[in-house]
């Protein structure tokens, strides 16, 4: 008998989510229940546009099977449990709501994966205390894709992830594998996309830091894309390397030894003859929240607690609050104030 679909629920319908619900949706293997914000008033009109390398040029007015404004709650809504919950928002732990507050009216406890799509170190952590029966699933994602107006999206670099379970001392291992071979093989239901099984998200996520925890922050501060922070040798030498270093050092130091090569080859990943801006330079220019302590202070927290000497990262990660702080004060999310205890009062 043929399995049921994959009921799921996706939770940041931005640009990597909506490449996901559509990958699963035409798949076949899987139905998926979309929460929206800010574009649900245009998805709702206009359904989806997409403009993509690998699903075709000219997607157009796409839905998937369900589509809301809020999280369910399963129970008071006496819904079916989601087999997953794909989360695909940016991870921000330092303003509220967290993911997990985010989300937890719709977990099922024991039952549903829950699948997290962000970039970032240790996001598994906070939902493992709070769900600690149920599957974590780590993605790492290295598809490039960006919401270009509210329901439209432009999907212009490969969809390729390493996606594993995420070790939780409650759950049994052989679950969260299967969990994880599942979500795969209805991602991948046409076996065309790059989306493979990794039980070592760990290694992969320390070796996507050497390319985001240098060119995403400083990409940020300078407001520049890629292509021409490589023109300039001083970025390079004093900034994006160092830092690569500096998050080698911290992953050896973390018990994961990325290839030696992992820096230089992450200096160039990015062709020249485009003006690529990273994930968090986007976010600063439209005015938005930064990802800073996943891909930033994480890493640096990890690093600098085994001994490891971080200067330069150390360093952009203060700038990177500052400017934090001044999206939030804009936002009305942060009151200038000193708190009780602050020396400098
Ligand atoms: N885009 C890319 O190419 C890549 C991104 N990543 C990572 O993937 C993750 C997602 O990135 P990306 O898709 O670019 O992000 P986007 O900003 O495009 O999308 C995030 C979505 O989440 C929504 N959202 C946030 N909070 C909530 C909430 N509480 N309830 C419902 N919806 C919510 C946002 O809604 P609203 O518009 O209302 O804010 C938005 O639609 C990040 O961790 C990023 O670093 C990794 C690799 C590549
Ligand atoms: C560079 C990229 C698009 C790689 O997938 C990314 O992770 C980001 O911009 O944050």
């Amino acid at each position: 008998m043929a399995q049921a679909k994959a009921r799921v629920l996706l939770v940041g319908c931005g640009g990597v989510g909506t490449m996901a619900g559509y990958a699963l949706e035409t798949g076949g293997r899987a139905e998926v229940t979309a929460v929206m914000r800010s574009n649900y008033s245009a998805v709702e009109r206009n359904g989806i546009d997409i403009d993509s390398i690998e699903h075709g040029h000219d997607i157009k007015a796409w839905r998937p099977t369900a589509v809301r404004k809020t999280i369910p709650d399963v129970n008071e809504e006496m819904l079916q449990p989601f087999d997953f919950i794909l989360v695909t928002t940016k991870n921000i732990p330092d303003v509220p709501p967290t993911v997990a507050d985010i989300i937890a009216s719709a977990v099922t406890p024991g039952k549903t994966a829950i699948v997290l799509s962000q970039n970032g170190l240790n996001i598994e952590k906070p939902l493992i205390e709070r769900f600690p029966t149920n599957p974590i699933i780590s993605s790492v994602s290295y598809i490039s894709v960006t919401e270009t107006t509210h329901g439209k999206f432009l999907h212009d670099d490969k969809d390729a992830q390493k996606i594993g379970p995420f070790y939780s001392p409650d759950v049994a291992p052989g679950m969260a594998e299967e969990a994880a071979r599942r979500y795969i093989a209805a991602y991948n239901a046409a076996g065309k996309l790059d989306v493979s099984f990794d039980a070592d998200v760990k290694f992969a996520r320390w070796r996507k830091l050497v390319y985001n925890a240098s060119y995403n922050p400083v990409s940020a501060v300078l407001r520049m894309d890629t292509a021409r922070m490589r023109m300039s040798k001083h970025i390079i030498d004093d900034l994006i390397q160092p830092i690569m270093f500096e998050i080698m050092a911290a992953a050896r130091a973390n018990g994961v030894q990325l290839p030696d090569d992992v820096p230089d080859k992450a200096i160039r990943v990015d062709p020249t003859d485009n003006a690529f801006k990273p994930s968090m330079c986007q976010d600063i220019e439209k005015g938005n929240l930064m990802e800073i302590e996943t891909i930033v202070g994480e890493p640096l927290r990890g690093g600098e607690a085994c001994g490891v000497q971080m200067p330069t990262l150390r360093t952009v990660y203060g700038i990177l609050k500052g400017m934090q702080l001044t999206i939030m004060e804009k936002k009305g999310l942060w009151e200038p104030e000193f708190k009780d205890g602050n020396p400098y009062q």
